[in-house]
């Protein structure tokens, strides 16, 4: 049995598109840099712990596979994080206007056999925004639990005027990255074949304990 390890609405419902039936699981990890770690180093971190601590919560069970994800919004080496309230996602909306950002998505695949991570890296550009624009789109409540104050799956979509790498990366969990993770630990994930019967067994005994595979 698949479980993803996570509270967020989106990436159920992305994770639902891939057709492998899942149960979600609640985990709360402290999201915060480490002194000097940098962002690509710190969203896998925060993966791989809301993998891990859904792993625990299971009581590390021998069949089933944990999947975590983490996305964090990247302006130079800044990580925007999700904003506290609607002052903090103006101030971030304001410093996105017409420039290119950094979306990193993390992606980690726990089972008994270690894990295997992939990572998203995608490159966001607004449109400039006028500051009643900032205002009206902070007022209609959107920003608050997006990381980078934004969701391009709602009304932000209309600030990118172009985006370089995985729209589902941006949205919380890359699909593709996702589907490679899956399909490497013996899932069948729709509009790919069946995997070989031996393939679940086999994986199972291929992943060090810190196997990573990127992508991005
Ligand atoms: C940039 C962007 C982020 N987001 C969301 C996806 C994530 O839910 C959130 C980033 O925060 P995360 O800490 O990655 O995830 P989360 O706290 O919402 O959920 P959990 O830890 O339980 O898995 O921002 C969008 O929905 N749309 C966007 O365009």
């Amino acid at each position: 049995m698949l479980h993803l390890a996570s509270k967020s609405p989106r990436r159920r419902e992305l994770l639902a598109r891939l057709g492998v039936p899942f149960a979600p699981l609640d985990v709360d990890i402290p999201e915060a840099p480490l002194p000097d770690e940098t962002p690509k180093a710190y969203v896998c971190r925060v993966a791989r712990e809301k993998a891990a601590a859904g792993w625990r919560l299971l009581g590390a069970p021998v069949q089933d596979a944990v999947l975590g994800a983490d996305t964090e919004v990247v302006l130079g080496d800044e990580v925007f994080g999700k904003p506290r309230d609607a002052d903090a996602a103006a101030a971030m909306l304001r410093r996105l206007s017409g420039r290119t950002h950094t979306v990193i998505s993390a992606v980690t695949l726990r089972t008994a056999a270690g894990e295997r991570q992939a990572v998203s890296v995608s490159e966001v550009t607004f449109t400039g925004l006028a500051d009643a624009d900032v205002v009206a789109y902070v007022a209609g409540g959107e920003p608050m639990g997006k990381a980078g104050g934004y969701a391009i799956q709602g009304g932000a979509e209309a600030f990118v005027a172009h985006l370089a790498g995985s729209y589902s990366g941006v949205v919380g969990l890359p699909l593709f990255e996702t589907a490679a993770l899956l399909r490497a630990g013996g899932f069948a994930v729709a509009g790919f074949a069946a995997p070989e019967p031996r393939a679940r067994a086999g994986s199972a005994a291929s992943p060090s304990p810190a196997a990573t595979a990127s992508t991005g």
